[in-house]
């Protein structure tokens, strides 16, 4: 079943591509269930978690390209079981979408090896993001899975991802920007390889793309952190018209603590959808 889901796609870029073309959306909806925020009508078990992700993926699938599940707010609820079966019913229910996990892992060798068995066969998802600081060794592992994307932590959305990501390296350059090129070159040898990059960066979304060519930007930082959606699409655009996945958690998922929770969600989705969708358009035509 998920080999023949896999086996459709020779590449990530090409499984990528079909998401875009496909829903016509770069629009990322990202499952980050917090407890203390869930609607009306829903406990804070395990199976109400899975329950709560399952209407929100329903409710947003026309309007998505991908979603993005951070792992750590199952985790934190003895609910992975939950995340495995979201993550089964996205590809169900969704099969053009791409899956996200959102783990952050970054480790020795032998240890990324587990992480990476965790996301590509545990979990069956398309790609997973990681954490450049170990180096390139901590992200051979995932090479083994030639065919799922990786996502590394480039420029983060966060004020604090200036204390280490601004600091000049011996190439007289900022780090992140070492790490957009050697994320997409060396460390890259099935084109597998994307970028994190925070939507409240617009600049250096540019900055970037410069350095990485059509490689896949994750963006996560419009709605609730705020980010600039207009210059985000603008700097981050691929040469084919498509390269992002834009992602919103907060705004979509707590639309409504209503019972209206689900339509709400849906509104809000296709709402980012058009903007990015205007966006889009806006820099195309200017
Ligand atoms: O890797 C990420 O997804 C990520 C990187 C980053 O720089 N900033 C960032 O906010 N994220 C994640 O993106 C999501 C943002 O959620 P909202 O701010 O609610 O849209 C969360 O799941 C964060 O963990």
């Amino acid at each position: 079943m998920a080999s023949n889901r896999f086996s459709q796609f020779s590449s990530f870029p090409q499984r990528l591509s079909h998401s875009w073309q496909h829903s016509n959306s770069m629009l990322c909806v990202g499952l980050d269930p917090d407890i203390a925020r869930m609607p009306e009508g829903y406990g804070t078990s395990p199976a109400e978690i899975e329950r709560f992700c399952m209407e929100i993926i329903k409710a947003t699938a026309e309007f998505a390209s991908s979603f993005k599940p951070q792992i750590a707010y199952f985790a934190a609820n003895r609910a992975e079981a939950a995340l495995e079966n979201i993550l089964a019913y996205a590809n169900e229910i969704a099969p053009h979408a791409t899956t996200i996990l959102d783990a952050k892992r970054g480790d020795i060798g032998a240890t990324a090896k587990q992480y990476a068995i965790e996301a590509f066969e545990r979990y069956q998802a398309d790609s997973v993001t990681l954490s450049p600081y170990m180096g390139s060794d901590s992200v051979q592992p995932y090479h083994a899975y030639p065919d799922r994307g990786l996502f590394l932590l480039c420029r983060t959305s966060n004020p604090g991802g200036n204390d280490l990501q601004f600091l000049n390296t011996e190439k007289s350059e900022p780090l992140y920007q070492t790490v957009a090129r050697l994320a997409t070159s060396t460390w890259n040898p099935h084109q597998q390889v994307g970028l994190v990059v925070g939507a409240t960066y617009p600049e250096e979304i540019k900055t970037v793309r410069g350095i990485v060519g059509d490689a896949p930007l994750l963006v996560p930082g419009i709605g609730a952190q705020g980010g600039d959606l207009l210059n985000t699409v603008k700097n981050g655009l691929c040469t084919q018209g498509w390269g992002l996945l834009i992602n919103s958690s907060r705004a979509i998922l707590y639309a409504s603590s209503k019972a209206d929770f689900a339509s709400a969600a849906a509104l809000e989705a296709r709402n980012t959808r058009d903007a990015i969708q205007a966006a889009k358009a806006a820099a195309v035509s200017g």
